[in-house]
């Protein structure tokens, strides 16, 4: 027995079982392609237990919660993990629905409506075509880790991973990436990888947003201020370099160009602080506390840093802060909902991932041509 053989056949020391082999190699093994689409994650249930483990998995990211990891281990286990979880499963009640969390929802029709954008474009089962696409969360379930050991399993051989953050953060498309690259460092055969770290001022996003903010006037007119409120970061993120604030005022400023918007028209603000150190400015509380007595009398709440209405939508912008503006003295306060599954969003995520398709379809060309050739053994 040769020592090839010997290592194919009986893998008996540590050292060679230290990477998984995700198939056995196959010389006629076709390309595959795998899509991932990946979001934040959501609890499994809105109740206490399920909060805690989620934030606890969440809040334990040091991509997210940057502090020594001593002291934050001991804010986290002795006082945030006693706290929040009760708080916090009140408010996703709030926004829970009979199929579960809403982002977990819009996560899997976005994937079935990207599965049948590329059939339709490929007039053919995806399959057939031997692309994989499929969803996951990057905390919760189902894990990065799952999705792509099923992945990889499968014999996928290129993936390409689309964050569903438009702007870049390291505690999101950052953490999204390490979570990839944690499971692919245990394979034996890394894979072809394209990983889309942002898309803020990508034509189709700008127009998807642009579009629906246009529909949404025809059918109820337009509001004094459009304001453009995104997720939040610690300021000393953004001072220690994070590209996110600027690709929020990017988005903001592109939507505005493609409404034609004068600057007095619209606004950008950021919501969901945590903690009390402080995070990216103005408030988007804040200002609207303020604005009814500065003329502002009505708001339409955009959020173009969401990919897919959630917890931080629905209840922070839907009803918490319309109290905020209310009580204020505004009188008219309406959200114009997140892309989820709309068509041009679809649209814009087929573009986004099908731009690194199109070789991978080519070389399963090439590959079906010197497969034939192999059998008429003009090749060995
Ligand atoms: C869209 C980008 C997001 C950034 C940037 C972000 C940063 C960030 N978030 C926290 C803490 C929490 N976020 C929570 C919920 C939450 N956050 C995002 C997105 C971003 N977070 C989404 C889409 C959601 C909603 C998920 C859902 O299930 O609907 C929560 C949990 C809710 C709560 O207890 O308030 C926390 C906590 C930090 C610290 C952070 C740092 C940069
Ligand atoms: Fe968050
Ligand atoms: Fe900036």
């Amino acid at each position: 027995m040769s020592v090839t053989e010997h290592h194919l056949t009986e893998p008996n020391t540590r050292a060679i079982m230290k990477y998984i082999a995700s198939t056995t190699f196959n010389h006629k093994q076709s390309l595959k392609t795998g899509i991932l689409l990946v979001n934040l994650g959501t609890p499994d249930a809105p109740d206490a237990p399920s909060l805690r483990r989620y934030l606890k998995e969440f809040l334990s990211d040091p991509r997210v919660v940057e502090m020594p990891r001593l002291i934050w281990w001991m804010i986290l286990n002795g006082i945030i993990l006693n706290i929040r979880p009760k708080r916090s499963a009140k408010a996703y009640q709030s926004v829970w629905t009979e199929q579960g969390s809403p982002l977990r929802i819009h996560l899997e029709e976005q994937t079935r409506q990207l599965i049948n954008r590329y059939e339709s474009a490929l007039g053919d089962s995806i399959t057939n075509r031997c692309i994989e696409i499929d969803y996951a969360m990057r905390y919760g379930q189902p894990s990065v880790d799952s999705v792509l050991q099923k992945m990889m399993h499968a014999g996928v051989n290129k993936i390409i991973v689309l964050p569903l953050y438009p702007q870049y953060s390291a505690a999101t498309t950052g953490s999204t990436f390490d979570a990839i690259a944690k499971t692919l460092t245990r394979f034996r055969q890394v894979p072809e990888l394209h990983f889309i770290s942002h898309y803020h001022d990508h034509p189709a996003f700008i127009q998807a947003i642009g579009n629906k903010i246009k529909r949404y006037w025809q059918q109820s007119g337009k509001a004094q201020k459009l304001i453009f409120s995104y997720h939040g970061i610690p300021k000393r993120y953004f001072d220690n370099g994070d590209p996110y604030h600027c690709e929020c005022y990017k988005t903001s400023r592109l939507i505005a160009e493609y409404l034609e918007l004068n600057e007095d028209e619209y606004m950008t603000t950021f919501q969901s602080r945590f903690g009390r150190e402080e995070w990216l400015k103005p408030y988007t509380d804040e200002t609207l506390k303020l604005l009814p007595q500065q003329g502002v009398k009505s708001v339409q709440m955009v959020c173009p840093g969401f990919s897919a209405d959630c917890l931080e939508t629905i209840e922070e912008i839907g009803i918490e802060n319309r109290g905020y503006f209310m009580d204020a003295g505004g009188e008219q306060y309406e959200y114009i909902e997140a892309l989820n599954s709309d068509l041009d969003h679809i649209e814009m995520m087929y573009q986004l991932t099908s731009n690194y398709i199109g070789d991978t379809l080519n070389q399963q060309d090439v590959l079906m041509r010197s497969q034939q050739a192999l059998k008429f053994g003009a090749e060995k």
